[in-house]
């Protein structure tokens, strides 16, 4: 018989993989019971919808820009000027081009939120006399974390084109100042030669032109447009050596020198630079986790997280407690032990701070170490080391945004295998497991197929103490993992980047006391052979060392 009690603590998990045929009874505690998962899906929680007002969402995996590429510098009207030579030729620079607005997936970034809602790229320098141009502007590059999605957007939520807002600045002008309004937004002159210029042929000439260039580009544009009919979209999984040019800066005006015919040989107009080109971007941040953790409201994934790894996630006994998805690193030692070595109870937080406060004042532990970070081991002890993210809790009808919705499931489309934690003491643990499989199909057909674990968590709240008692929670263990191996193994296979059919086995289910830190060691050794699977199928053999990141002994 094994109990997977910690020293000191009479409560005793009576469920382990060795275990569970010969279950211990113990005395059973049920001071903390939770309260039962019990949600109502169709009003938004005020709370959570309060502490994000509150700019608590630190973490942003959401976002609208506006992006204008910068405007191109004008071009410059000028006479070349040397002693003795009164009547220089035309001297005027072109201007430089406006900055292009890049974004570049870098690693080291994690949340959206250093990014502002306006981006606009650097105007470029006018052109000045003696022919000097002016400089080409650098891009502004938008440095997003791996993971992110981008897409334009087409709908209302776009800002103006550069169209729209010329039509805007012309708006209520008569037909005369309109005419002379586009003009001054294309034209630069001589100084006091506006009027001059515009009763010239070869001005006139050159603004047709101009105007035939326009139209010419509109056009080729419109057609661009039909032919790739698709927004842009980026996926940006992979950290990006070049920025991807989102917007193009405006082109920078001609010179004066540009209009020089042999009819006119003093052209005293310039044009101006063109504007940048203006795009809507949605940003959307899909967490990199290799695992990630779905249940609801209360089931424990913080307090899970918290005991799996040296992550301070929020846990408290209330429903969205956690809005922040966290992502905690599992490093695994060789001698099987995982995390920060750690064996107190995980506390929820408000207990935690009330408990070092009264440490901190009686002097038992200095502010150092009084944390329960662990001794730091030799890099060499460590076997295998992945990631886990603790999400919000999943609602019955996330799939259709309510409660956290969508910025829930996004956050764990991407991870590498998903794990169900489920309240065990609950009273259908396995309807549980069913709408949260449910929400993970409705969201994305094929995702649930990522699910391997079920973690039937709080099992130390079962009454444990009577052989009945026992019988009784071992039945539910057993209707729960018939449940799941009867509903919950997937029977479609098609959706791409899944599990395919050969390798879809049934879910495994291990029952477990996150708080308490029972049976955790098989969850451990399960989630890290699931990661190691899906490493090896994402990137192939020959990249399996480059990934672990020690050369080591992996679970098998
Ligand atoms: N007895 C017992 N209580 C637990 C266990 N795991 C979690 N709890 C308690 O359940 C409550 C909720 O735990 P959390 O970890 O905050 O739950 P969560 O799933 O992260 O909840 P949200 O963040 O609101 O989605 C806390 O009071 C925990 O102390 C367990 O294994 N046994
Ligand atoms: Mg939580």
């Amino acid at each position: 018989m094994k109990t997977l009690l910690s020293a000191g603590c009479s409560r005793a998990s009576y469920l382990s993989t060795a275990s569970k045929a010969s279950l211990v009874s113990c005395r059973h505690i049920s001071s903390s019971s939770s309260p039962p998962p019990t949600f109502d899906v169709s009003v938004p929680k005020p709370k959570s919808e309060w502490k994000r007002q509150q700019g608590r969402q630190r973490f942003l995996d959401y976002l609208i820009v506006n992006i204008r590429a910068g405007k191109g510098g004008d071009g410059c009207v000028a006479f070349h000027r040397e002693k003795f030579k009164p009547q220089g030729p035309p001297s005027g620079g072109n201007g430089g081009r406006g900055g292009s607005v890049t974004i570049r997936a870098v690693e080291g970034v994690t949340s959206l939120s250093g990014i502002g809602k306006r981006i606009r790229g650097a105007n470029g320098p006018n052109g000045q006399g003696t022919w000097q141009h002016g400089k080409n502007s650098p891009d502004t590059v938008i440095e997003v974390p791996v993971g992110t999605v981008v897409r334009e957007i087409t709908d209302s939520r776009r800002g103006k084109t550069n169209e729209e807002a010329e039509q805007e600045r012309l708006e209520g002008l008569s037909e005369e100042e309109k005419v002379n309004k586009r003009r001054e937004m294309r034209w630069v002159h001589y100084p006091q030669y506006q009027d001059v210029n515009v009763g010239t042929e070869a001005f006139q000439k050159a603004e047709e032109a101009m105007l035939r260039a326009e139209r010419a580009a509109e056009i080729e544009a419109a057609a661009a447009a039909r032919r790739n009919a698709l927004p842009l979209f980026l996926d940006l999984d992979e950290p990006s050596e070049e920025g991807h040019v989102v917007a193009t800066g405006g082109q920078g005006g001609f010179g004066n020198p540009f209009f020089l015919s042999s009819t006119n040989r003093s052209p005293k107009f310039a044009t101006r630079g063109r504007e940048g080109e203006r795009i809507t971007l949605e940003f959307e941040l899909k967490l990199l986790a290799d695992i990630g953790l779905v249940g609801f409201p209360n089931a424990g994934k913080s307090t899970l997280l918290r005991a799996l790894t040296n992550s301070r996630a929020e846990v408290a006994p209330y429903a969205f407690t956690t809005l922040n998805p966290q992502v905690g690193t599992v490093r695994v030692w060789r001698d099987g032990r995982f995390g920060s070595g750690e064996t107190r109870a995980v506390e929820d937080s408000v207990e935690e701070r009330r408990r070092r406060e009264e440490e901190l004042e009686s002097g038992e532990v200095s502010r150092q170490g009084s944390r329960g970070f662990p001794v730091p081991r030799a890099p060499h002890d460590e076997v295998v080391r992945f990631t886990i993210a603790d999400n919000p809790g999943l609602l019955a009808r996330a799939s259709e945004n309510v409660g956290l919705g969508h910025s829930f499931l996004r956050s764990i489309e991407r991870s590498l295998a998903l794990a169900y934690v489920v309240d065990f003491s609950g009273a259908a643990p396995w309807d549980d497991l069913a709408t949260l499989r449910a929400e993970l199909e409705a969201y994305k057909p094929g995702l649930s197929r990522k699910a391997r674990l079920v973690i039937a968590n709080k099992a130390d709240l079962l009454d444990a103490e009577t052989e009945d008692q026992v019988r009784e929670a071992r039945a539910k263990l057993a209707r729960l993992e018939a449940f799941v191996k009867d509903e919950m193994t997937p029977s479609d296979c098609d959706a791409e980047g899944y599990r395919t059919w050969e390798e879809v086995k049934a879910l495994e289910v291990v029952p477990v006391s996150a708080k308490y830190r029972q049976n955790l060691e098989k969850v451990v050794r399960l989630l890290g052979s699931y990661v190691r699977e899906a490493r090896e199928e994402q990137h192939g053999r020959s990249e399996r060392e480059a990934l672990a990141p020690q050369p080591a002994v992996l679970y098998s």
